[in-house]
């Protein structure tokens, strides 16, 4: 079947009280879809997703509408917003495709050297991401602005140039993307495509609650079942058909699969017990290993027109930080306008979080300082573009913790960026080869005459975007630039890492019958950008287990 006409596809209010599958995947994103489609080749499989679909959502299919997509904090929105305890604004996806559905859009594999890393078969490994590629890998438009990004990158070092290319190579390089010819989003729904429609069933708006476990088998707990809410708040059951080889797979994202595993009985004793819950597997590893890559960005207010561009040129440098770009005045609009809603969303959260919070921006005279600055820039047209920089790794990382017993509650988390002290060396080497390409002949039409790197940096110095505390050194050291301007590239990971939580099989640790896919069983974030990769591994995996199954 062709998306997004899938005749598989149905509201939860549509499930019966209770069903059987050979395999039920919580979560429909990125690395769900892709192995809900593997495995409907090999038995059934019920996917349960508690969002709504990508498809006729204009600020989810349209390039220009990224940030606006980001900017809508309502309950219904593809876009959940959360800020981590470190005062970073942040976002995780609620939609069939996940996080491609809310993304920048960026396409790159992994290097060999992560491949090799995490103990996955080279083959399989390029079968995988060939199989992605076919529905949702495009090659970008490479307009001016990007080009002028691409050619400054070359004059700052970042050599040699490799062209256009999927793979990870040292020096600059334009990458994919799922944007096609048309400013287009295709997304990890498309991978849906591939499903047998006869044996694939696909609930929307289906919020898994809790994974069952029966008795005990060789001393520990199997899967047997998910207990899920319909959007009308009606509870359903769905259970593993009899057959040894039938498994539940968690793919509900770095912040939803420990939660998940959590809320079900899965995680550190004391914490379930502090909520009530009956330690089903007392594991002190889920929620722990939570890294973000950080970003640091400077804002380029450009004399001319730029096009429209997500990430398209990306340098990759010898010292491990990614320099990409983006532009064009809608994205960067609506990504400053996002800024009043996300403080509201900070109000919201102090109350339910259970850590201490840092010394985050919390006073209304701060904030309203920032928002009348914020609203000054905006009044003139903005033509321009951002310059950002994320680091490989990171190296820091932090914790995930239950906020409420609601699985549609954002979990706490802390991701502790900078507290390694090379991160924070990676960042000011990024923060120079910004400047450098910003200096660069190519670049040259893109600066406003007389706007100097110094009020480039102290533009994002004023502008709220996170709620951690300016110092006097802001502005004047690259490293306290760093760490207090620090933002998101939304690469975050871990909270079931490989190993720790599942062996490299993915199949949980001290449990039976679950397994967990997806972006919270990773050390570091792949590539320079994640997704290709996640989506990699549903396929791989579940080409993996529909092979035991023969
Ligand atoms: C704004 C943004 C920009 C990004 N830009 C890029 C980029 O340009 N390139 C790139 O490669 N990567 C990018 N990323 C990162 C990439 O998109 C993610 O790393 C990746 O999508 C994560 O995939 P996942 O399968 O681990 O989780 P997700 O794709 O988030 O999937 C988890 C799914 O589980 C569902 N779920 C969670 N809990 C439950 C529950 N209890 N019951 C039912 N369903 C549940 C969620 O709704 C979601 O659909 C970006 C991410 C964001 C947020």
């Amino acid at each position: 079947e062709k998306a997004p006409h899938y005749s598989f596809v149905k509201p939860a209010t549509l499930a019966p009280p209770v069903s059987y599958f050979d395999y039920i995947v919580v979560g429909g994103g990125t690395a769900g879809c892709s192995i809900t489609a593997t495995l409907s080749n090999g038995a059934t499989v019920l996917l349960l997703e508690r969002g709504g679909v990508p498809y006729g959502n204009k600020n989810v299919e349209n390039i220009g509408s990224f940030g606006v997509n980001l900017a809508d904090v309502s309950p219904t929105s593809p876009s959940q917003g959360f800020v981590s305890e470190d005062g970073v604004l942040n976002a995780r996806a609620r939609v069939l495709g996940g996080g491609s559905a809310i993304n920048a859009g960026f396409y790159t594999r992994a290097p060999p050297e992560f491949i090799t890393r995490v103990g996955l078969d080279y083959g399989l490994v390029n079968d995988s991401y060939a199989w992605v590629e076919r529905k949702v890998a495009f090659e970008p438009a490479m307009l001016q602005f990007q080009t002028a990004v691409k050619d400054g990158l070359l004059q700052a070092g970042v050599n040699p140039y490799n062209g256009f290319t999927f793979d990870h190579i040292k020096g600059t390089k334009f990458g994919g993307t799922i944007f096609d010819k048309n400013g287009h989003r295709h997304t990890a729904a498309d991978l849906l495509e591939y499903a047998d429609p006869v044996r694939t069933t696909v609930y929307l708006f289906a919020v898994a609650q809790k994974i069952l476990f029966s008795r005990r088998e060789l001393g520990k707990p199997r899967a047997y079942g998910v207990i899920f809410k319909d959007s009308v708040g009606i509870l359903h059951r769905a259970f593993l058909r009899p057959g040894a080889k039938n498994e539940i797979i968690v793919s509900a994202g770095a912040l939803g699969s420990p939660q998940l595993l959590m809320l079900s009985g899965i995680g550190p004793a004391t914490e379930l017990r502090f909520h009530g819950i009956e330690v089903v597997v007392d594991q002190p590893q889920v929620g722990q290993g939570m890294a973000d890559n950080p970003m640091n960005i400077l804002f380029i207010p450009s004399p001319i027109a730029v096009e429209t561009s997500l990430i398209q040129a990306v340098g990759i440098t010898e010292f491990d930080s990614f320099i990409e770009a983006t532009s064009g005045s809608t994205n960067i609009r609506a990504f400053m306008q996002n800024l009043p809603s996300a403080a509201q969303n900070l109000a919201s959260q102090t109350n339910s979080q259970s850590k201490e919070r840092p010394n985050v921006i919390t006073t209304q005279g701060d904030l309203d300082k920032a928002l009348e600055y914020m609203h000054s820039l905006l009044n003139g047209t903005i033509h321009g573009g951002v310059i950002l920089e994320k680091i490989a790794g990171p190296r820091s990382s932090g914790y995930l913790h239950l906020s409420t017993l609601d699985p549609n509650d954002n979990p706490a988390v802390r991701f502790n960026y900078f507290q390694d002290p090379d991160d924070l060396k990676t960042c000011v080497m990024g923060m120079q080869t910004i400047i450098k390409v910003i200096e660069s002949e190519p670049f040259s039409k893109f600066r406003v005459p007389g706007m100097t790197i110094q009020s480039l940096i102290n533009v994002v110095v004023n502008f709220p975007l996170n709620l951690r505390p300016r110092h006097f050194s802001t502005a004047l050291s690259l490293e306290q630039f760093c760490i207090d301007t620090v933002l998101s590239i939304w690469h975050y990971h871990g909270g079931c890492q490989v190993n720790k939580v599942v062996d490299k099989d993915y199949k949980v640790l001290g449990a039976v019958g679950l397994r967990v896919v997806d972006g919270s069983t990773f050390y570091e974030s792949p590539g320079t950008n994640p997704q290709a990769t996640v989506m990699m591994l549903g396929r791989y995996v579940g080409q993996k287990i529909l092979a035991e199954r023969r």
